[in-house]
Order: structure tokens, then C-alpha cells, then sequence
């Protein structure tokens, strides 16, 4: 079995918590308060700053050329494009640039990309990437599901651009090259321990993410 479905299967619950919360119905069925999403954003944009530390260190954790190269691609990814499409669809929903730079960290972002950053710190490569990996393959699957759904991409549904570009074409193979990486550097060398350590960062990443759409709901009331 490929790497990211064990963890998927040994995280079970966690997984499951995270991309069936019910912030992602919301945006699914279009039902989610336009507040909840508006917070969301904001703060997405904050933990989009700190995920592009967290590829820096991917870049510097590499031990190889190859493994440099993909995660200065990722830096790449967020820095050069995901930031202004964020900003684009921010300005759609009246938040501009100042707002966005203006507004604090929310608990749960610092809490999330912090742990991100930490099992980095303190890891290796392939522990970076198994903390990276619910945010990354998580979206995938999550905007997968909600686009094959007659509701998700109604044109009456606020969210479909949101779900659209990450069901894209583009988004999917992005997910599909981190699957591949964590086969890359953990397939044959993971004993029963390490993968042990492993679905532990995995569900602490679950549960954090799980977090952060909580903290949407909450945080806009
Ligand atoms: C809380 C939260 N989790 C995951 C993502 C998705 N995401 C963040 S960085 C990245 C990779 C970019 O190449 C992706 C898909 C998000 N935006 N916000």
C-alpha cells in the first residue's frame, strides 16, 4: 500500500474529522455563512506565509539536488502564485491587501503551522513531508469529493471558485507528486516504529487542520 493510505487508514478518525467537517459541507452544499469563509480566508492567508517557511525548510532538509529542487518549486508555488490568486479571490470577497497584513494570527494557525514547522525542526525530510501532507493531498481529496456533487459546482454556490481550483487539473497533480514523494522517501525503509512516529505527526496534522476550519465557524460569530 502506498504510504499516504496507511497513514490515511491508521489516522482513521482523524482523518475523517478533518475533511468531513462541517465547514466543508458548508462550502459543499453552499451553506457555510459568508462571515465564516471571509475569517477563514484571512487567516488562510497568514498560514499561507508560514507554509512557504515550512517548504524553505523541505529546501534546506534536502539531501538531495532533486529533493531541493521540488521543494524550492513548492516555495515557488505558494510565493508566486498562490498568494495572488489568494489575494484575487480575497479583494471578490472585500478583503483587501492591508486588511489581510493588519489582522493577528489566530490561535489556531499559529498552533497549526507552528507544529508544522517544529516536526521540520526536529526531523527529517520525510517527517516534514507527512506534516505537510493533510493540507496538501487533504485539499485534493476534500475539493475532489465536493465537485463531483451536483451542489459543488452550482452556479448558485458561493464556494464552486474555491472548489474548482483546487479539483483542477493543475491542484490534482500537485497532490498527486506529494503521494509520490512520501513513497519516494519512505517505501521500503519504514519499520513498524517509524511508522508509528509517522501517523502520529499525521493525526496531530488532521486534527489541526480540523482546527482551523473550527476556528472559521467560531471566529466570525
Ligand atoms: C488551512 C489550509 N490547509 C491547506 C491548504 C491548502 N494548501 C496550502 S499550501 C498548499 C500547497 C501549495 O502549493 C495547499 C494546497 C490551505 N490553503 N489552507
Amino acid at each position: 500500500m502506498r504510504v499516504f493510505e496507511r497513514l490515511k487508514a491508521a489516522a482513521g478518525d482523524d482523518w475523517r474529522s478533518y475533511t468531513e467537517h462541517r465547514f466543508v459541507a458548508g462550502l459543499g452544499d453552499g451553506t457555510l455563512p459568508a462571515a465564516a469563509f471571509r475569517t477563514y480566508l484571512v487567516q488562510d492567508y497568514l498560514f499561507l506565509i508560514q507554509f512557504a517557511r515550512a517548504y524553505a525548510l523541505a529546501v534546506f532538509k534536502g539531501r538531495t539536488l532533486a529533493d531541493m529542487r521540488s521543494a524550492h518549486r513548492g516555495v515557488s508555488a505558494i510565493l508566486d502564485v498562490e498568494m495572488d490568486l489568494h489575494v484575487k479571490l480575497c479583494a471578490a470577497w472585500g478583503l483587501s491587501p492591508e486588511m489581510l497584513e493588519a489582522t493577528p494570527e489566530a490561535r489556531a494557525t499559529t498552533a497549526y503551522t507552528r507544529f508544522v514547522i517544529d516536526t521540520g525542526l526536529r526531523g527529517d525530510l520525510l517527517d516534514l513531508h507527512v506534516a505537510l501532507s493533510p493540507c496538501v493531498i487533504g485539499y485534493a481529496e476534500i475539493a475532489r469529493r465536493l465537485a463531483a456533487a451536483p451542489a459543488g459546482s452550482a452556479p448558485e454556490n458561493p464556494y464552486r471558485e474555491w472548489i474548482a481550483e483546487y479539483a483542477g487539473d493543475a491542484y490534482q497533480d500537485v497532490a498527486a507528486s506529494a503521494i509520490a514523494k512520501l513513497d519516494d522517501l519512505g517505501a521500503y525503509s519504514l519499520t513498524e516504529r517509524r511508522f508509528e512516529g509517522l501517523t502520529a505527526i499525521f493525526a496531530q496534522a488532521c486534527r489541526l487542520e480540523a482546527d482551523f476550519w473550527q476556528m472559521g465557524l467560531d471566529e466570525s460569530r
